[in-house]
């Protein structure tokens, strides 16, 4: 049965994603501490995949998993899936909340519920934790008072009870999460995917630009894109994208060729079907017909044949 990292503890919102990552096959899920030990484990070899959280609708981009999908030796992302997120607050039994003085959580959490965290729980100082479900565990340790957790994670702690339920400052809030994997099996492209890269712009004017214009030349419609720095020095900065198609398509073959002349270095992290399977719609001079008819038509001038 393949094993499946994810970041843990039991009950965060990534065990919730990577079981329906992997619902179509059976898998044994194990928790991580970090997004980075889950990747870790991928790149060892101890686990066939990882379920990591990407981007969250309110707070951004997890910048754990933007550096821990760079850091080390490839990972490609394989398949995404989006889940609506909502909050409970767990405390220990008794709790009365004009005593809590610390609310723990992940940062992105906190960040969600910072409105309702500062009516509720005005005194409450902010505990950062690696997941929402470490943050449970602190408030049983008693090394918090509160927790801002996914509403699963009350079965793996009911010794705490229930603060708030169904809580967000922001209500249609979403979470995006990957399916992460060791290179080697490429999704079929199904006409509705997303293709993620990172690279990194040669220190010249207007090497941004050029990037974006391998994308916008071809018709290729950029989704995200985010900075982080290469921590080699400061203002060295790699760029993560997401763009609408799959490798497999000539286009976007033809905007990596032209990205890896420019950049001092691309990484290819995945092409796998969109999570809102919307296909992607296609300009007709940057279709596969458009290309193959320029390509017929140049190998016809290379032959002498045509002026
Ligand atoms: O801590 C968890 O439960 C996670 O799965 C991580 C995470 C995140 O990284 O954004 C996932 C979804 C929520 O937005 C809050 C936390």
């Amino acid at each position: 049965m393949p094993r499946i990292a994810y970041l843990g503890p039991q009950g965060t919102f990534t065990e919730q994603a990577a079981r329906e990552l992997t619902a179509d096959f059976a898998a044994e899920l194990i928790a991580h501490d970090t997004v980075h030990s889950a990747l870790e484990a991928v790149r060892a070899g101890e686990v066939e995949a990882a379920g990591v959280p990407m981007e969250n609708s309110v707070e951004g981009a997890v910048p754990s998993t933007l550096d821990g999908l760079v850091a080390g030796d490839p990972v490609v992302a394989v398949a995404e899936l989006v889940l609506p997120i909502r909050f409970d607050v767990l405390v220990r039994p008794g709790t009365d909340p004009s005593e809590v003085t610390s609310v723990a959580s992940h940062p992105h959490a906190l960040a969600q519920v910072r409105g309702w965290l500062s009516r509720e729980l005005p005194r409450a100082q902010d505990v950062p934790t690696a997941s929402t479900a470490t943050a449970a565990v602190e408030v049983e340790n008693g090394t918090a008072d509160a927790a801002v957790v996914a509403p699963v994670a009350h079965r793996y702690h009911s010794r705490l009870t229930r603060l708030a339920s169904d809580i967000a400052d922001v209500d249609d809030a979403v979470t995006r999460f990957l399916l992460v994997r060791r290179p080697g099996h490429l999704p079929e492209p199904t006409g509705a995917d997303r293709t993620s890269i990172a690279v990194v712009a040669h220190d010249e004017v207007g090497a941004l630009g050029e990037v974006l214009s391998e994308l916008s030349l071809r018709g290729i419609n950029l989704s995200r894109i985010e900075s982080r720095p290469t921590k080699d020095r400061l203002g060295a900065y790699r760029f993560f994208l997401d763009f609408d198609g799959h490798v497999a398509d000539t286009r976007i073959g033809d905007a990596l060729t032209g990205l890896h002349r420019r950049c001092s270095e691309v990484r290819f992290l995945g092409s796998f079907p969109k999570a809102d399977s919307k296909p992607v719609s296609v300009r007709a001079s940057d279709s596969e017909q458009a290309f193959r008819r320029s390509m017929r038509w140049l190998s016809e001038v290379r032959r002498g044949r045509t002026a």
